[in-house]
């Protein structure tokens, strides 16, 4: 399965293409609009997720709510576009009236700089935030969300979960029991934690608060758990079918992510050898298993059949509005940094975008490996295989 996104953030619309979505899995825009709804939540977000109402249309791959096997077609459109309109439209010409908004002093942390200097943008750095922005993380969220419903299908579930937003930290205890991903989910539709109590949820909003009051942003980490995930997907035999390390490229794929651990990660790093693996047992009616999971659910670049658990790192939003220092591109001379409309914080939405690239991850690892014509036969294979699991 692949797929591909394209669009500007203020530009008209929005574009996934999935191709190698087997044939027979029940698919509406509902489905997928449920996902896209809690992207657009989470405290400390800015103006624009007000304007927005992202809903998805489905324009091919799909007939009567079935997929075909053809290449399922989604387009989201932007509301702010029309904001945008004459800035933004494809076909008409540049004019002195429709060159406005420039960017020519580029953002520390954007992508501006580097953008404008790759793609000989000197002109006008726009033409490269409209791409290099977060915007098109909602195509990904309505194909991870394709990728969700196709997992289901398997007993596979994906979740997000914020853990913190700088300092603040959800009460994070170590899990035993992952048999309710849903469930895990804190009531609390900003934060998306899978436990929070009014303190901190109290104390999340004013961290937020006080950020934007002080014109700063904050990062944070988030978790994303798989469950249901059978043992043997990925290879240790090369180093790109090593599953771990894709779920790592797909982490740090998303803006703004800067470093990704698996179970106890970095803290494995101070642990000794008796505290880090996960002993062996085996029961007749599970077959082998793990009495811990202090390695996320990985070995060798396999699954180990334990829930996958996996973070990531979330750098604060680069635009500030008390701007760093910077240099206009058309002068040379030091100046401030320009001022986008922005978010304080993005780490909520982060957690959903995360739990969407682990998702298309994995749905890629399971159609890689059993049949992806039609979900029939790949339910019949995937069972199989789980049978052959237990058995050994
Ligand atoms: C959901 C989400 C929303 C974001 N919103 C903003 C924003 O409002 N302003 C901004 O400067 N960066 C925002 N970012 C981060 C930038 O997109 C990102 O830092 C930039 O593309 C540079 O890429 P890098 O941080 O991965 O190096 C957001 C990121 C995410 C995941
Ligand atoms: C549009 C989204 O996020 C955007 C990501 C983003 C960035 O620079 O990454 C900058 C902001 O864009 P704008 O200036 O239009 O408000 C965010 O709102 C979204 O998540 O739907």
């Amino acid at each position: 399965m692949r797929y591909m996104t394209a669009g500007e953030s203020h530009g008209p619309e929005e574009m996934a293409i999935i191709e190698g979505i087997p044939a027979g899995l029940t698919l509406t825009a509902d489905m997928i609009n449920q996902q896209l709804q809690r992207r657009q939540k989470g405290y400390g977000r800015g103006a624009r997720q007000q304007i927005e109402h992202d809903t998805v249309a489905i324009l091919g791959g799909v007939r009567h709510q079935q997929t075909l096997g053809s290449p399922i077609t989604l387009n989201v459109h932007n509301r702010d576009h029309n904001n945008w309109a004459d800035i933004m439209d494809p076909n008409i010409a540049e004019t002195p009236e429709n060159s406005t908004r420039k960017v020519l002093r580029p953002r520390p942390g954007h992508a501006d700089l580097v953008g404008g200097m790759k793609y000989g943008h000197a002109n006008d750095l726009r033409n490269v935030l409209e791409r290099s922005s977060a915007r098109e993380t909602v195509m990904r969220v309505a194909v991870g969300a394709v990728a969700k419903t196709l997992l289901a299908e398997v007993g596979i579930d994906v979740h997000g979960f914020v853990v913190n937003i700088g300092p603040v930290r959800t009460p994070l205890e170590q899990l035993t029991d992952f048999a309710d991903l849903t469930a895990l989910r804190a009531q609390s539709e900003q934060f998306e934690t899978r436990t929070l109590d009014a303190e901190t949820d109290q104390a999340m909003r004013e961290l937020i608060d006080q950020t934007k009051r002080d014109r700063n942003t904050v990062g944070g980490t988030v978790e994303v758990i798989a469950t249901g995930v059978p043992a043997g997907l990925g290879s240790y035999v090369a180093a790109n079918t090593k599953l771990d390390s894709r779920i790592a490229q797909a982490i740090v794929s998303i803006n703004a992510f800067k470093g990704v651990e698996f179970g106890g990660g970095f803290a494995n790093a101070e642990a000794f050898g008796s505290e880090v693996m996960d002993e062996i047992g085996w029961q007749a009616d599970r077959g082998f298993f793990r009495t811990s999971n202090h390695l996320g659910g990985f070995e060798g670049g396999m699954t180990t059949g334990e829930p996958i658990v996996v973070k990531g790192v979330v750098k604060p939003i680069p635009t500030l509005y008390r701007p760093m220092e910077s240099v206009n591109i058309a002068t040379h001379e030091t100046d401030r940094a320009s001022i986008e409309r922005s978010d304080t914080t993005a780490v909520p939405t982060a957690a959903v975008i995360a739990e969407a690239m682990v998702a298309i991850t994995l749905a890629q690892a399971m159609l890689d490996k059993f049949d992806a014509d039609q979900l029939v036969r790949f339910k019949a294979q995937v069972d199989q295989y789980r049978t052959e699991l237990k058995e050994f």
